[in-house]
């Protein structure tokens, strides 16, 4: 795939389907890109403050040359702002800004601000319209596209929300040049699921790419976008609201990802993306524990996460928590049926399953294991 070239896939669901479209400057060319999406001649914008610090004027002047005035608000970067209050603040200036039914709100940066102005769109007059702007890997990636918008609340992740598709995604490339090191692997991490759980060839693509792309080639970066997205956007199109187990599989590595999120607290000490780097490699040595997996594709896993910089071993967190209290944070995953937590365990790199046998007094055991240094 060569630069300068714009990529588009369609997200295609019952009865509807929207775009998400890939590629360099579209923050340059938003008003081209999005003008059917705004409704009056003030575009309302929801931004994370560095994404608008570092992006905010290319979607102003883009707009601005068009005819419209934007409108902003500013949330405070972090999981923390996927809260209630935040919620509640942004739901009320939305109202100010008499924003209706037909209305198209933006959200400008990475996940955070992705799942809470969803969430808000979902609610607000019983449901509005709203466009991603994702600027951070992992919201290219994935968190733009497939509808899944929540808020997190004490007893743990995403726990409150709705689904709620957004009806166009402008994922620009050229965002990521001022995204942190650290955010640029933790959203990697998502991109290397999509190999773990369903393309052995992308996953080796990943390998051979993953220092390059890294390091901000924007070309490889296009491409893991564009490929993630399509893969992502099949898995949608065919589960929507994960009721066949089929979407359940872009869950690898979240179960065992959210308890720690929860056990650290939902900051900076673990991110969402580094959290599924390590459930995804927990996920995998359980695997091989019951034999499902190889020893060898498990290590693959975990070189490909090291690579990465990302974290491997639960032992290096420096918790002081036992393997039972980290399964019971598992009690609150939404996956759970009936008193059973299906688990998304792997047959090989590439081949994903649910597996509804799992015993949670086993994870216990299991992590126990890991939480003693390697
Ligand atoms: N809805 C979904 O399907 C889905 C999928 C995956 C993850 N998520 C959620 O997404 C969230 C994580 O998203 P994230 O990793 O994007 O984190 P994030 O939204 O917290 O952004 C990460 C950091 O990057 C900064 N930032 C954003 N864009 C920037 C840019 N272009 N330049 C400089 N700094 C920039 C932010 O201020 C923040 O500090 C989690 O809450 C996770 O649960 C949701
Ligand atoms: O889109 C999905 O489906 C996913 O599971 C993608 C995950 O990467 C994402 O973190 C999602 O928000 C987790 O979903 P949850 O239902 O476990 O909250
Ligand atoms: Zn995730």
């Amino acid at each position: 795939m060569a630069l300068n070239v714009t990529n588009r896939v369609q997200v295609s669901l019952a009865g509807r389907s929207y775009e998400v479209v890939v590629g360099t400057g579209l923050l340059d060319d938003a008003a081209a890109h999005a003008r059917q999406f705004f409704g009056k001649k003030t575009v309302p914008i929801v931004a994370d403050r560095n994404a608008k610090d570092a992006h905010g004027e290319r979607l102003s002047r883009s707009l601005a040359t068009a005819g419209y005035e934007t409108r902003w608000y500013t949330v405070e970067p972090g999981e923390g702002s996927k809260s209630w209050e935040s919620l509640a603040r942004l739901t009320d200036w939305l109202l100010d800004q008499g924003v209706e039914r037909g209305d198209h709100v933006f959200a400008l940066g990475g996940g955070v601000v992705g799942d809470l102005t969803g969430f808000a769109a979902a609610i607000l007059k019983r449901g509005c319209g709203f466009v991603q702007l994702p600027t951070t890997l992992l919201a290219q990636v994935d968190s733009s596209v497939g509808g899944k918008t929540a808020i997190n609340t004490a007893a743990g992740k995403n726990l409150v929300g709705a689904f709620h598709q957004a009806a166009l995604v402008l994922a620009d490339i050229t965002a990521l040049t001022t995204l942190p090191q650290r955010e640029m692997r933790a959203g990697y991490a998502e991109v290397l699921k999509y190999g773990v759980l369903g393309d052995r060839e992308f996953f080796s693509w990943c390998e051979n790419n993953g220092e390059a792309l890294l390091a901000g080639d924007e070309n490889l970066l296009q491409e893991a976008v564009t490929r993630s997205v399509q893969a992502k956007a099949r898995i949608v199109a065919e589960d929507e609201r994960e009721t066949s187990g089929t979407r359940a599989l872009l869950n690898l590595g979240h179960t065992f990802g959210h308890a720690l999120e929860a056990e650290t607290g939902f900051g900076d000490r673990l991110l969402h993306g580094e959290a599924v780097a390590l459930g995804m490699v927990l996920a995998a040595r359980y695997s091989a524990r019951i034999g499902n997996v190889t020893t060898g594709d498990a290590q693959r896993i975990t070189r490909a996460v090291d690579m990465a910089g990302l974290p491997s071993e639960i032992s290096a967190l420096g918790l002081s928590c036992s393997g039972e209290r980290l399964a019971a944070h598992m009690l609150h995953d939404k996956k759970m049926t009936g008193g059973t937590l299906p688990f998304v365990l792997l047959r090989g790199i590439g081949d994903a399953y649910l597996d509804k046998s799992v015993e949670l007094e086993d994870i216990a055991a299991f992590l126990d294991e890991q939480l003693i240094a390697h």
